[in-house]
């Protein structure tokens, strides 16, 4: 167990006295934290952090919640998992992860994420690419280059027509593909699947169409009905099922290798729902996020757009992206990671305590939530030198900032991101395409939506032009 590892780490048993020079985090909680964290969330960690350190006792969402930021900490937070912590979240979100989420059933979560992680890793990844490449090309041909782009939009489209396919295992863009399905056009799908990713934030836990839980909920169970169907679909097509092609081939073949293990209809169905759910937004954000920074930057621009001229020589955009040419690419991965060091689509991880700890003499009581937040550990200056610059180089030899635990934006330890590679694969694709095909520049900042996730405002536009005539 990681904490093993960590110096100076006591597990406080029932009843137990911690030791007598123990202290408690500084700051009490106030009535009005929930309120200042939710109206600028930045601006309470960083006032906070100015004042306090990175470890403080706040009110937020109504509790004594400790925000943390320094790496050992975030490794105790990360890695309690039936040992001192339990997932803290509001119970409306639990009831839309459901009970076949990786977060619901901590004692089978190890036996299940190890049966997933193939479909986001080595050989699975590269064969999303030709997909990828097609999609993501074809997408930001269609944005027209005499006009304003509204950023988070014009990418949520494209993005939405990138995962559908890898993790729904439908392919939107052929005809028919939807049809003899419940859910019957394109629109439907995303207005569906928009209820029911709002769903996870409702807080009245009330199934009604009143709520915005009872609404996401009600997608829920459409949607699940609808993977039935396309489930139903590919057996009734007899087809051999092809276990690299998408996320839910991988899974069916799993299943026909090994009928009683856990890949069973109902787990797949729900798998492929909430890797959508933990994909989208979080992606979507992170490549608009990606495009204002790079047009905020043009020195950054310069270099990834010479790098590009490195890498891929005379090779026009109508040829695929390979994954050797992506690898090479290493100031645009800098670049990526600098934006989610500054910009991070997800904000917290939460935990509970089910047990009291003690951490260098720190004591974190049973019942406290911890929050695991980018905010802070993005801006330690014993993380990141100088945090207020933005500064992709920092992530590269010699510097290499951004160690494990330092760097959260996919957070850590036991239930870090799954997805972490096909994210950063997808955002590579579509940054290469943007920089071989347009030009664009930010003169102004934006303002951003905070909760929650972290994206640019839906009405923020930039103007962009083709290479070709620029
Ligand atoms: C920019 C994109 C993404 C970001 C910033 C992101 C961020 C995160 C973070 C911070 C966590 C940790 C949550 C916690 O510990 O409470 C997480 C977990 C997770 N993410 Fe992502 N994610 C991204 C993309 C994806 C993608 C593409 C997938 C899958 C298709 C995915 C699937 C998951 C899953 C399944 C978990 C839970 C893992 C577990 O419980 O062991 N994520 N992600």
């Amino acid at each position: 167990m990681t904490n093993q590892l960590l110096n100076n780490f006591l597990l406080l048993e029932e009843g137990q006295t911690p030791p007598s020079e123990t202290t408690l985090p500084p700051r009490q909680p106030q009535w009005f934290d929930t309120f200042s964290y939710i109206a600028d969330p930045d601006q309470f960690c960083r006032q906070n952090l100015a004042k306090y350190g990175p470890i403080f006792k706040t009110g937020v969402f109504g509790e004594t919640t400790v925000f943390v930021g320094s790496a050992k900490v975030n490794q105790m937070a990360f890695n309690g998992d039936q040992h001192y912590t339990e997932i803290a979240l509001p119970p409306t979100t639990m009831d839309m992860f459901g009970q076949y989420s990786l977060f619901q059933r901590t004692d089978l979560h190890r036996s299940r994420k190890s049966a997933l992680s193939p479909a986001f890793t080595g050989k699975m990844l590269e064969g999303y690419l030709p997909l990828i490449n097609q999609v993501v090309l074809e997408g930001i041909q269609s944005w027209k280059t005499t006009d304003l782009l509204s950023v988070f939009p014009a990418v949520e489209k494209i993005c939405f027509d990138v995962l559908v396919p890898l993790l729904l295992g439908v392919d939107l863009n052929q005809k028919d593909s939807l049809k003899g399905l419940p859910i019957s056009s394109k629109t439907e799908l995303k207005a569906l699947y928009k209820t029911f990713f709002d769903g996870f934030y409702g807080l009245v836990k009330w199934k009604s169409p009143l709520t915005v839980y009872g609404r996401g909920y009600q997608a829920r169970e459409k949607l699940l009905d609808f993977m039935g169907s396309v489930i139903q679909q590919r057996r009734a097509q007899g087809e051999v099922i092809n276990s690299q092609a998408d996320f839910l081939s991988m899974m069916l073949a799993g299943q026909e290798e090994n009928p009683t293990g856990v890949f069973q209809d109902i787990f797949i169905k729900n798998q492929c729902l909430l890797q959508l759910w933990a994909s989208h937004y979080e992606i979507c954000g992170l490549v608009s996020s990606l495009i204002y920074q790079i047009g905020r930057h043009p020195e950054v621009k310069k270099r990834l757009v010479q790098e590009q001229i490195e890498v891929m020589g005379e090779q026009t955009s109508d040829k695929m992206i390979t994954s050797q040419q992506l690898k090479a690419m290493v100031f645009l991965e800098a670049t990526i990671k600098e934006t989610l060091r500054t910009l991070s689509p997800s904000s917290t991880v939460n935990r509970r305590l089910t047990k009291s700890v003690v951490l260098d003499g720190v004591l974190y009581q049973k019942g406290w939530v911890l929050i695991a937040e980018q905010r802070i550990a993005h801006i330690l200056p014993e993380h990141f030198k100088q945090p207020d610059v933005f500064d992709p180089e920092r992530f590269l030899s010699p510097r290499n900032e951004g160690k494990m635990y330092e760097f959260i934006a996919f957070g850590g330890g036991v239930h870090a991101c799954l997805g972490a590679q096909l994210a950063m694969l997808i955002t590579k694709v579509f940054a290469c395409y943007l920089l071989q095909l347009l030009n664009w520049e930010v003169t102004q900042a934006a303002s951003f939506v905070q909760f929650p996730l972290k994206r640019l405002k839906s009405n923020y536009q930039i103007p962009i032009h083709s290479r070709a005539t620029a």
